[in-house]
């Protein structure tokens, strides 16, 4: 794979999953000089893909690179392959790739996508991907950072992070998708990049709840300043490094997620706020929106490690525990006094 920077072959990349990210970071590898294979359950979509360079359900009005491909057979899909990367819901994440796992290419590098938390093992993204495939930490890679899909596919410029405990793994991903509009950093904190990609989420719900009761701009800044606090202290208790939440995973990811009217988990939280059930309001927004199901094992996670997560909890209370929206915000300012700080 090095031989990509010598330019003697491209990289044989495939993207399980042809939702909104997956083809977006197809496209993304694709003009970072990679062929790339997309994987994905609808016949239609793929062959819109394959055919017309075109994902229309997901991706309107947006041209696909000749580079990408489509199939809905996962495993000649995987042949071959050097990278994968995964792109779907992280709650269906193992399901699907058990069945994979023999059909995974022997020292292919594995890269999770996913921004969430597996409920009922409150396992992180990368630890479900290694597990479900038999892989060894290091050839597990993760990708996080602002990277509203959208936006991407638009080859509007943006930079993320790609973390991986191996050095050379990290680098060879961030190689393999770096583009003159895509940028990422590597670096070796797998635990804190993905928990700021999960708990984003999270936390995107309760600014959007807040904007959907009609709250300001006063109201966002201090939902985002201090969910990035209960993160930060989430992340330090399960052994993360510090300086990763200042940086495009952690500030970076939840400013671009609770200000975008792109982001499903801000916009179904708006639904929320203004009066929808929460099947109304997964209906509404459409896609993926990760903090619903994650709200729930981040709330486990930080429990099992002693870590108080006000703003999690709140939102848990409101979206699975039928807590009136209106009860939001005096749930969290009702709280006792403390000291400013993690
Ligand atoms: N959309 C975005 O801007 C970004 C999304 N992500 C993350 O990427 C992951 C995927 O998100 P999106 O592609 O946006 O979601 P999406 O909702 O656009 O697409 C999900 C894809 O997964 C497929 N899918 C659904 N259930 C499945 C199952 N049981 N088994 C296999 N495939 C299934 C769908 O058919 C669809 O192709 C999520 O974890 C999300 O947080 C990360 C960065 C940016
Ligand atoms: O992760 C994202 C941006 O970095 C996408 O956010 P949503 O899943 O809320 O759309």
């Amino acid at each position: 794979m090095t031989e990509q920077a010598t330019g003697e072959h491209a990289v044989r990349a495939t993207v399980l999953g042809s939702g909104a990210w997956g083809t977006t970071f197809a496209a993304v590898l694709a003009d970072a000089g990679c062929d790339v294979t997309v994987w994905g359950r609808s016949a239609a979509t793929c062959e819109q893909i394959a055919r017309e360079h075109r994902n229309e359900a997901y991706l309107p009005g947006i041209r696909l690179p000749d580079a990408v491909t489509a199939t809905t057979d996962a495993r000649a899909a995987l042949a071959g392959a050097e990278l994968v990367a995964i792109a779907i819901p992280s709650q269906s994440a193992r399901a699907t790739l058990e069945p994979l796992r023999d059909a995974f290419p022997a020292g292919a590098v594995a890269v999770s996508l996913m921004k969430g938390v597996e409920l009922a093992t409150d396992r992180r993204m990368s630890q479900v991907v290694a597990e479900a495939l038999g892989l060894p930490d290091e050839r597990v890679a993760v990708v996080s950072g602002p990277n509203l899909a959208r936006e991407i596919a638009q080859r509007q410029p943006t930079a993320t992070v790609v973390a991986s405990s191996s050095d050379a793994t990290a680098r060879l991903v961030a190689q393999a998708c770096a583009s003159s509009y895509f940028r990422p950093y590597t670096n070796d904190d797998v635990v804190g990049v993905e928990l700021c990609g999960a708990v984003k989420n999270v936390i995107a719900l309760a600014v959007g709840i807040s904007q959907g009761r009609g709250l300001g701009f006063n109201t966002m800044a201090t939902v985002i300043t201090r969910g990035l606090v209960e993160i930060t202290r989430l992340g330090l208790a399960l052994g993360a490094d510090a300086d990763t939440f200042p940086g495009l995973a952690g500030m970076g990811d939840l400013m671009a997620t609770c200000a975008s009217p792109d982001s499903r988990n801000h916009t179904l939280g708006v639904h929320l706020g203004q009066g929808m059930t929460l099947a109304e309001a997964i209906e509404a927004t459409g896609g993926t929106a990760e903090g619903v199901k994650s709200s729930r094992s981040v709330l486990e996670l930080a429990t099992s490690v002693g870590v108080e997560m006000p703003i999690t909890s709140a939102v848990v209370q409101v979206v699975h525990e039928g807590l009136p929206v209106d009860r939001l915000a005096s749930l969290l300012l009702a709280r006792p006094h403390k000291a400013e700080g993690v």
